[in-house]
């Protein structure tokens, strides 16, 4: 049962040492999703860098709880409000030390929940982290200002039950990828509702959403520098020649691939791609020769699907 979705915002930090709920789960060595949470991997223990990181945060969460009597009674007995679950997200925040991966901060809370309220059997946990750079001047990293520009969000989702079985994934939005050339759309079906001719030559653009399923936790900063690095190279090529792209279809598989190579925790990679028309545009008086394209809003197609490692089950949205 959904029982409610708080907002909050800000983690300004994050890494929690003495968290409720931050010791490991019981029962956590049960599945191979699960996350137990070894004392190396505590956040806190200072092996995260603060540079590069975000100043804030959204945090979402979702409690599935035993309170059918608040719909069909009309009885609050029992529920965490929405209101607590806002404070609750300050509070874990507040509790922030160190600093730690969005990943970290949503196990910590999600945990929480579980584990404070006993109503409560699964708390779900969503952040979107805006891409904020610590801000350079003169060459120098600046000590506490950061800047933003673009609009790609980094974004994690976390479940947790009461028995302790931990689910976690990573993900992009906003992701914008193009090149302008080593594309093409050659073969496909023609008939008399098709007006898209053959080429072997376009430009190739999307902004990507993409998410991956941990299957054990990981270095979650690095995972996520890993995970993104693969879906650049497999979607751009090599710096110096690039790749030659046949489809999206082609393009994102090799980049749902080459991130579960990189990442070996990650067995399950969701990607939408968004294909975004740049059209072929000759000047009056001159002729197209690759070169002068129009940037459109036009209906555009979306092409997506779930890579997964073996015969393992995709993943879905938490
Ligand atoms: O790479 C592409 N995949 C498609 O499915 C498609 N459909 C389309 O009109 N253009 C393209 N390009």
């Amino acid at each position: 049962m959904r029982l409610g979705q708080a907002h909050g915002v800000g983690h300004a930090g994050g890494g929690v040492a003495d968290a409720p709920g931050a010791g490991p789960p019981p029962g956590s060595n049960a599945d191979a999703r699960q996350h137990p949470w070894p004392d190396s991997r505590k956040p806190g223990s200072g092996q995260h860098s603060w540079q590069g990181a975000a100043p804030s945060d959204a945090v979402d969460t979702l409690l599935e709880s035993d309170m059918a009597h608040a719909f069909t009674e009309g009885s609050n007995a029992d529920m965490t409000s929405t209101d607590t679950q806002k404070n609750t997200v300050y509070y874990i925040a507040k509790q922030c030390s160190q600093p730690c991966s969005p990943e970290e901060f949503a196990i910590l809370l999600a945990r929480h929940f579980v584990h404070t309220y006993p109503k409560v059997s699964k708390a779900k946990v969503w952040v979107e982290q805006a891409p904020w750079k610590r801000a350079t001047l003169g060459g120098q990293l600046h000590k506490h200002g950061f800047s933003m520009s673009g609009s790609e969000v980094r974004t994690c989702a976390v479940s947790a039950t009461a028995e302790g079985r931990t689910t976690v994934t990573a993900g992009a939005q906003g992701l914008r990828l193009l090149k302008t050339t080593q594309s093409g759309y050659e073969g496909f079906l023609h008939d008399r509702f098709t007006l898209l001719p053959d080429t072997r030559e376009r430009i190739m653009a999307s902004c990507v959403t993409a998410s991956w399923r941990y299957t054990a936790p990981a270095a979650y900063d690095a995972a996520f520098a890993a995970a993104r690095g693969a879906l650049l190279e497999a979607f751009l090529g090599p710096p110096a020649c690039g790749v030659y792209s046949p489809s999206v279809q082609h393009t994102l598989f090799q980049m749902g691939r080459l991130l579960l190579e990189r990442v070996p925790q990650a067995d399950s990679v969701f990607l939408n791609m968004p294909n975004l028309h740049f059209l072929p545009c000759s000047p009056v008086t001159a002729k197209f020769e690759d070169d002068v394209y129009v940037a459109t809003s036009e209906p555009h197609g979306s092409i997506e699907a779930t890579v997964t490692r073996g015969e393992v089950q995709p993943h879905c949205k938490l």
